[in-house]
């Protein structure tokens, strides 16, 4: 198998998984996988497309510029620069955006402080940090509809090989240095958020009873 057809079929699978918490919403989403370093290329889901579907047109090969690297009718991502930035900069092996309730409720709380921590959860050892009082924060940028300027300030939060980037109402992108690691802080942070919102919901019911 090659080498692109082995990342083709790592991230269609991850897709998968993805679909199966049913995180794509009305078509929203965007993935992509490395696939080299020198040059950079990288698998990247069309624009789109209901990535509830597993089809042999999801993902198309791109450049360092986020540009087709092959000739296709298929369209990259609308935020394919983001995915862009994020491996210039760093030596991240996968990004995954996706669109939830949650993380859009808990990216408009907190989207004026610019960012929001949690601690005193075990899923933070997902993360790597094994400490009792770990903090684990993340940032929270405006969703600007221009991408280069979106991507420009999602760059700014873009120093480590691994990480994320909450984007006011609209979702969260996840990068690892694989694929197996974007999606494992992917579905932690979706926890946290998840557990955040519902704790919030549920002292708020406490208080008016
Ligand atoms: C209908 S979702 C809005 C989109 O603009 C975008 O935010 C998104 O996540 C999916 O866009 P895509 O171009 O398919 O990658
Ligand atoms: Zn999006």
């Amino acid at each position: 198998m090659s080498l692109l057809v082995k990342k083709w079929e790592e991230l269609a699978d991850v897709k998968d998984e993805l679909a199966k918490r049913d995180w794509f919403f009305a078509t929203s989403g965007n993935l992509s996988i490395k696939v080299t370093d020198e040059p950079l290329t990288f698998l990247v889901t069309a624009s789109g497309k209901d990535k509830r579907k597993r089809t042999t047109e999801d993902f198309l090969l791109v450049d360092s510029f986020g540009k087709p690297a092959e000739q296709t009718h298929l369209k990259p991502s609308a935020e394919t620069l983001l995915h862009v930035e994020i491996y210039n900069k760093t030596k991240a092996g996968c990004v995954l955006h996706v669109h939830t309730v949650d993380n859009n409720v808990i990216s408009e709380l907190y989207g004026d402080a610019k960012e929001v921590s949690f601690t005193g959860q075990e899923i933070i050892k997902a993360f790597g940090l094994w400490e009792e009082d770990a903090i684990i924060r993340i940032p929270i940028i405006k969703n600007y509809a221009h991408i280069p300027t979106l991507a420009e300030e999602f760059s700014k939060h873009v120093k480590d090989d691994a990480g994320a980037v909450l984007i006011r109402n609209h979702g969260i992108t996840v990068w690892g240095r694989d694929a197996f690691e974007a999606k494992k802080f992917l579905e932690a942070w979706e926890f946290l958020f998840s557990y955040h919102v519902k704790l919030l919901a549920s002292k708020r019911v406490t208080t008016l009873v």
